[in-house]
């Protein structure tokens, strides 16, 4: 049967190749079969096993609690053994949908079977099933593992989960259930899938049905972050506007327990100063998605990117510990990323510049993932210049280390092609829908900044303060309720989603439009609640203390301008581990500077947040402000001296809530105030023209 195959496809030949590229093997000239050259990475062929297994379960048991535990039984059994991973668990579950789609489309062709004329269960009857399966799987075997030592295990894992089956499928109800293994198979239809004209098994795929293409309509790109893409969706269902995270994982990634930890952390969270979170899945990127590339530079001013470029580059200034200068030898827009490491004998800080290091993303940087030279100009031909806000410290590793890295050969290229998750090189991505917000607290604040200069007037601090308070809450319930520690705060991560004046925890913000406003120009005033975001780098107080004795070290990211030193201090590690909210007690005092204090330039916000980083403030700060000052410089101090988020909103500056609601309710009376002497001035005016025109 396989000769006759083999000489259909022969007859074919150039465009039978093609067409087939993904097949699971391919028939060479002499007759032998050669390896696909694209090869199915092994999480593939586990996720296929699995998604195989559960059709099989779901087939063999009506009642879906039953196929469920059934699925789970031989599941755990796997993975007890170390043939599988997590890929069992609902995270893949529209993974192994997508593939038990294709492969059911697969065995109607296999059986030369129109399924649309057939009853699905009298199609797939368990024999049918597990004789395919077991042929499809030492067909992938081959086609999957590089040594013949993986291809053994692989068959040795076919052969432990046919043993699993057989054993439940006989404990089951099945009436049918023996998986005869060694079954012949019914190839009558093999012929036509080697044609040129019928479908492979990638072709098959690209039929899954996306979540994100038939429940939003994607409406924009919104911004990219360090891990991947943010876009303004559309629910079809609700018609209500989302923000869609898409991303990209890498097979190393995938197969890491904390991918899914910003979805997980989000679903968990339940404050109205955090960001809301309402659902998470993975699945392949559709065809037809819009490229990033297209990102609407145009509409930056309202979108939350607008970010970053400027602010960025000053935050990559400021981190120049090891002189205590500003560095300022670099464009921002050239992607370089400052990364800061120990050097070899562990005693001094060294800022490296690289532009490779710069174009990776922290995920990969994370997960130790070694990028191509063609993945990397794949992605960089995909991506927006990184602004390079971010730093990455590896606190056990030497230079040299850090740096193989990210060096490449041809080797690492080649094991590359199978660290792609995904048959067609089409990325697998998680997706978390979150509640839109208007703009970022950066935003808000660059605009506001092209208004004011130093000392704001009182009614505008008396806002910020508020807005400051509804900030602390939220970090309050992430440190107190919680149990976790943000890593990442700062005016970027801090969102302002508008709301109705009674909304809990809403503040009175003006809408600065970022242009240069006229001396008597009013500006509209709306309410915001600020809500703390990006997740991405969240830790458990509790992990912070285990991932450093586990590893040896303890493992920094985040934004250079808001780290705190014992971030970048091998000696302090155990200070950072000790008092790991603290960490985020630090970015919150430089975050209550630049509330209450506007800088000029960029330049200005880089030399004040240096000079308040060794307790220097402005003299006019220091005068008018003196409690919030002291405040600010406590939470600058050492790790065990920074007061708790619970005892700053204890100080006299937030403890009175009724204060603060009356700093609300002064800074609406200074507005109706301004609205009347400027209605009285309009009034003046009319007065004036019509004595004229009577006269
Ligand atoms: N809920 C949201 N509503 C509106 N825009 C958002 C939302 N979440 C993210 N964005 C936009 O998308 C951009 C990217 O967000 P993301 O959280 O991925 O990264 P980031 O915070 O910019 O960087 P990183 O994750 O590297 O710290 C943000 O800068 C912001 O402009």
């Amino acid at each position: 049967m396989l000769s006759s195959s083999r000489n259909a496809h022969d007859e074919n030949s150039a465009c039978g190749k093609n067409n087939n590229r993904q097949a699971l093997s391919t028939y060479g000239s002499n007759g032998s079969v050669q390896l696909s050259k694209q090869k199915a990475p092994k999480i593939t062929c586990k996720l296929l096993l699995l998604s195989l297994l559960e059709s099989i379960c779901k087939l063999s048991q009506k009642n879906p609690e039953n196929s469920q535990n059934m699925f789970l039984y031989i599941a755990y059994s796997l993975r007890n053994s170390g043939l599988i991973d997590d890929e069992y668990s609902k995270d893949y579950e529209a993974i192994r949908l997508a593939y038990s789609g294709a492969i059911h489309e697969l065995l109607a062709q296999a059986h030369n079977v129109n399924m649309s004329n057939v009853h699905e269960e009298e199609l797939l009857s368990l024999n049918k099933s597990a004789s395919f399966m077991s042929a499809l799987s030492s067909q992938t075997a081959y086609a999957t593992c590089d040594e013949p030592s993986d291809s053994a295990a692989f068959s040795g894992s076919v052969d432990a989960f046919t043993d699993i089956v057989n054993h439940v499928s006989s404990n089951s109800d099945v009436s049918d259930g023996t998986f005869l293994k060694d079954s012949p198979l019914n190839f009558s239809g093999l012929e036509d899938y080697l044609s040129p004209n019928s479908s492979s098994f990638e072709k098959l795929y690209n039929v899954q049905k996306s979540r994100y293409s038939s429940d939003f309509e994607e409406l924009k790109l919104l911004g990219k972050g360090g891990y991947g893409y943010v876009y303004k969706a559309r629910n079809k269902f609700d018609g209500v506007d989302y923000a869609l995270k898409k991303i990209p994982l890498t097979l190393r990634s995938l197969s890491s327990s904390n991918m899914f930890r910003e979805s997980r952390i989000l679903a968990r969270l339940n404050h109205p100063n955090v960001i809301r979170f309402y659902s998470s899945w993975v699945e392949i990127e559709p065809y037809h998605h819009n490229d990033p590339t297209e990102f609407d530079s145009t509409c930056s001013e309202d979108i939350l990117n607008s970010k970053s470029i400027e602010s960025n580059a000053a935050d990559n200034l400021l981190f120049d510990i090891e002189t205590d200068s500003v560095n300022n030898g670099y464009s921002s827009t050239n992607s370089i990323q400052v990364v800061f490491e120990e050097d070899s004998y562990g005693t001094n800080f060294e800022p490296s510049y690289s532009k490779k290091q710069s174009t990776c993303s922290l995920a990969a940087l994370f997960s130790g993932y070694k990028e191509t030279e063609r993945e990397y100009s794949k992605r960089r031909s995909f991506e927006k210049p990184f602004t390079g806000d971010d730093f990455l410290y590896y606190g056990k590793e030497n230079r040299s280390d850090r740096f193989d890295k990210f060096s490449l050969s041809s080797k690492d290229e080649d094991s590359m092609t199978h660290d792609v998750p995904c048959f067609d090189q089409r990325p697998i991505c998680l997706y978390i829908q979150m509640a839109l917000c208007e703009e970022t607290l950066e935003i808000h604040l660059n605009k506001r900044n092209k208004h004011f200069r130093g000392m704001l007037p009182k009614n505008l601090c008396n806002r910020y303060i508020l807005l400051f308070s509804r900030i602390l809450e939220g970090v309050m319930y992430l440190h107190n309720v919680m149990d976790l520690v943000h890593h990442d705060l700062k005016p970027r991560n801090i969102f302002l989603s508008s709301s109705a004046s009674s909304e809990q925890g809403s503040v009175r913000l003006p809408c600065f439009t970022g242009k240069s406003q006229l001396a008597n120009e009013s500006l509209e005033n709306k309410f915001f609640v600020p809500k703390i975001g990006d997740f991405g780098l969240v830790l458990s107080q509790s992990d912070v203390g285990e991932s450093s004795e586990e590893n040896g070290g303890y493992y920094f990211a985040g934004t250079h301008t808001y780290a705190a030193p014992e971030m970048l201090s091998r000696h302090m590690k155990a200070q950072a581990i000790k008092n790991s909210t603290a960490i985020d007690v630090y970015a919150l005092g430089i975050l209550f500077f630049e509330l209450l204090y506007p800088f000029g330039t960029r330049m200005e916000r880089v030399s004040l947040i240096n000079k308040l980083k060794k307790g220097i403030l402005p003299e006019d700060f220091l005068e008018q402000m003196p409690g919030e000052a002291s405040l600010i410089l406590s939470m600058l101090s050492s790790p065990a001296k920074r007061p708790t988020v619970a005892q700053i909103l204890k100080t006299p500056i937030f403890s009175n809530m009724a204060v603060n609601e009356l700093h609300l309710y002064e800074a609406l009376l200074d507005d109706a105030q301004q609205q009347n002497k400027t209605l009285k001035e309009e009034l003046e005016a009319m007065k004036i023209r019509m004595g004229a025109t009577s006269k």
